[in-house]
């Protein structure tokens, strides 16, 4: 379902701050301006089959959201390609795409046009959006007074109101309350029941286990291991 081949991901990482475009001219021009060569990502491969759940595990900045974005096809990467077979939902910084002056409905509405889904189709789906997110008494208000959670509640409900053949979760069943994180487990592994693909990054080793088959241990970009979930995890924990 997803072939992931010898990819590397190269970062400039400036060690300076550059407040304004005059002033990055300026610098250019004296030759003041000094990059970091840095690489996010080394020569990752691996294979995920139709079905399978894989979990990714790794300390901060180990190169985990730099390998799922690439794969969710929002950066290229410097070497290496990446083919998926199959429709993609990547629960990616829940709620980025979202107008923060428009109200919830709008949001939904908006959100739908940017997957390519026309307004009837919203329509139809949206009071299952509005019951999951569990945002109704808030539906017409601009989710500029939302809470974080509450734009991630919206975001994950209209992200998985498709069912898709490839989900991409990063990270994000950390935002609500307990309650509503049960709720998007859940709603996971229907997910997953039904056949989907699922490649999940999270710090809890405990939803690695319950949601994943397969893990993959990153390190400073580099696979350090992967293999079953209890494994890799067991591997990953005792370090
Ligand atoms: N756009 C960027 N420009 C420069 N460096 C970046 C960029 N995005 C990520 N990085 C760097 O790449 C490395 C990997 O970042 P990434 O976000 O993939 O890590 P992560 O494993 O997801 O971390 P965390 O567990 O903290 O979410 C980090 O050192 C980060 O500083």
């Amino acid at each position: 379902m997803v072939e992931v081949d010898g990819v590397s991901m190269l970062f400039n990482r400036s060690k300076e701050q550059v407040d304004n475009l005059k002033e990055y001219l300026v610098r250019v021009f004296q030759r003041k301006l000094f990059f970091e060569e840095f690489w996010a990502l080394r020569d990752i491969s691996f294979n995920i089959k139709r079905g399978e759940s894989i979990g990714i595990v790794g300390l901060n900045g180990s190169g985990k959201s730099t390998l799922l974005k690439i794969i969710a096809r929002v950066m290229k990467p410097t070497n290496g390609e990446v083919r998926v077979f199959g429709s993609v939902a990547p629960l990616i910084e829940l709620g980025a795409g979202f107008d923060m002056d428009l109200s919830a409905r709008e949001n939904i509405f908006l959100n739908g046009a940017v997957l390519g889904l026309n307004r009837s189709e919203m329509r139809r789906r949206f009071d299952s959006i509005m019951d999951f997110s569990e945002l109704w008494d808030f539906v017409d208000v601009p989710i500029k007074n939302f809470s974080s959670g509450m734009i991630a509640r919206l975001g994950f409900a209209i992200a998985t109101s498709s069912r898709p053949d490839i989900l991409i979760v990063d990270e994000i069943l950390g935002v609500g309350d307990f309650k509503f994180q049960k709720k998007c487990e859940d709603r996971i592994s229907e997910i997953i029941g039904t056949g989907a693909t699922v490649i999940f990054v999270s710090h809890s080793i405990e939803q690695v286990l319950d949601l994943c088959q397969r893990a993959v241990w990153i390190k400073n970009g580099r696979i350090v291991m992967m293999g079953s979930a209890k494994e890799v995890c067991g591997a990953y924990n005792n370090s």
